[in-house]
């Protein structure tokens, strides 16, 4: 059974809509990641499955059970938020044990699940003490364990990396990631800004724009499969490189001609009728090299080099003008300002999206 069900949930603040008819089934012990960009409604999404925000309408069913009209508390969740939301007064110990003593539960099971909790994220040398002496990173961890110790059926984190430094965020997603192992009956739901979270955490990703869903699917099956040009654009970084196209013979492989004219193979099938309407021709960064003899895909000007050791990145004046081409090499490549070099791409990394932006690839 699904753990979690939204049915055309939608949110509107008066007359400003901000959630357009949200459906989805999360599966009991998913880890299910919702991104998209500032303001297309994670946040507010995460908010009314928590119960903090009210649901304009549609319906929401936690364990088969409706709970539009449910409390937070009475939910079977728990959430981590950005500000950690510690007591400044209490030890961690407290901390963790304050929503089971509220809730009644005996002395002995309270010691039991807050050992469990500081065992799991490696606090027991620090239950006595007060937040103001943990780093970030540790006062993140007693938020997560507070939220374990409510043994939710479902786990919600509100982007509870984005207050720790570049090292502690690694460490934290790491321990985020074994603590999803361990807890493997528990949907865990996460919003994140940040790809690389939602690439290693998430099972499945939620593709948010605007207040509606673009796309659902595990992390590699939207980053090799985008359904549309906006997944296409925001998952993977730097973005896929864009080019706008005209069919010129469509088939079981598609002829297109860049604005240059040059005219390109694409291995992807498109409808004869499709010949002569506009496109979008789509290739990552990383999916380009330079092109042995004789087939390349277009030529270019190598107008700026970035060396960063590990990859090397060209930014090529191509087939459209202003819109360079970015190549993403491995290693240090000796490619310098100025070369003048042709790049291809295996036929099977080649996007090609039609003039409404949707994915010919099916
Ligand atoms: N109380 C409110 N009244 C009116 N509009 C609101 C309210 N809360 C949020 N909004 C609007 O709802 C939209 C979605 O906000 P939300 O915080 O869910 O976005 P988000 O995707 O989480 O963004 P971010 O990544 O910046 O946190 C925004 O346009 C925001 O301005």
């Amino acid at each position: 059974m699904a753990s979690l069900v939204l049915k055309d949930i939608r949110k509107a603040y008066g007359e400003v809509k901000v959630l357009h008819g949200i459906n989805l089934e999360i599966e009991k012990g998913e880890f299910v990641v919702f991104v998209g960009p500032s303001g297309c409604g994670k946040s507010t999404l995460l908010r009314m499955i928590a119960g903090l925000e009210d649901i304009t309408s549609g319906e929401m069913m936690i364990d088969g059970q409706i709970v539009n009209e449910v409390p937070p508390s009475k939910r079977g969740i728990a959430m981590v938020f950005q500000s950690y939301a510690l007591y400044p007064h209490m030890s961690v110990y407290d901390n963790m044990a304050f929503g089971m003593r509220i809730a009644g539960e005996s002395k002995t099971e309270i010691d039991r699940r807050v050992r469990a909790a500081a065992s799991i994220l490696q606090l027991e040398t620090y239950l006595d003490r007060l937040p103001k002496a943990l780093s970030g990173g540790q006062r993140q961890r007693v938020a997560i364990g507070r939220a374990i110790c409510r043994d939710p059926k479902v786990f919600l984190f509100d982007e509870p990396l984005s207050n720790l430094d570049a090292a502690l965020r690694v460490a934290t997603r790491i321990e985020i990631a074994k603590l999803s192992e361990q807890m493997a009956d528990t949907t865990m739901i996460y919003v994140t800004h940040d790809q690389v979270e939602a690439m290693t955490l998430a099972d499945r990703i939620v593709v948010l724009s605007a207040g509606r869903i673009e796309q659902v699917g595990a992390p590699l099956e939207l980053y090799e499969r985008p359904a549309n040009l906006f997944v296409a654009q925001f998952i993977g970084s730097p973005a896929m490189n864009i080019l706008p196209a005209t069919v010129v013979e469509g088939g079981s492989s598609t002829r297109i001609a860049l604005r240059d004219k040059s005219v390109i193979s694409v291995p992807i099938a498109t409808d004869a009728a499709e010949a002569g309407k506009a496109c979008s021709f789509g290739v990552r960064p990383e999916d380009l090299t330079i092109a042995a003899d004789g087939l390349s895909l277009f030529e270019g000007t190598v107008s700026l080099v970035e060396a960063l050791g590990e990859v090397t990145m060209l930014y090529v004046d191509g087939p459209i003008e202003d819109q360079p081409v970015v190549v993403k090499l491995p290693g240090i490549a000796s490619i310098s300002k100025g070369d003048r070099l042709r790049f291809a791409a295996k036929p099977d990394k080649l996007h090609l999206f039609d003039a409404a932006g949707q994915s010919y690839k099916r």
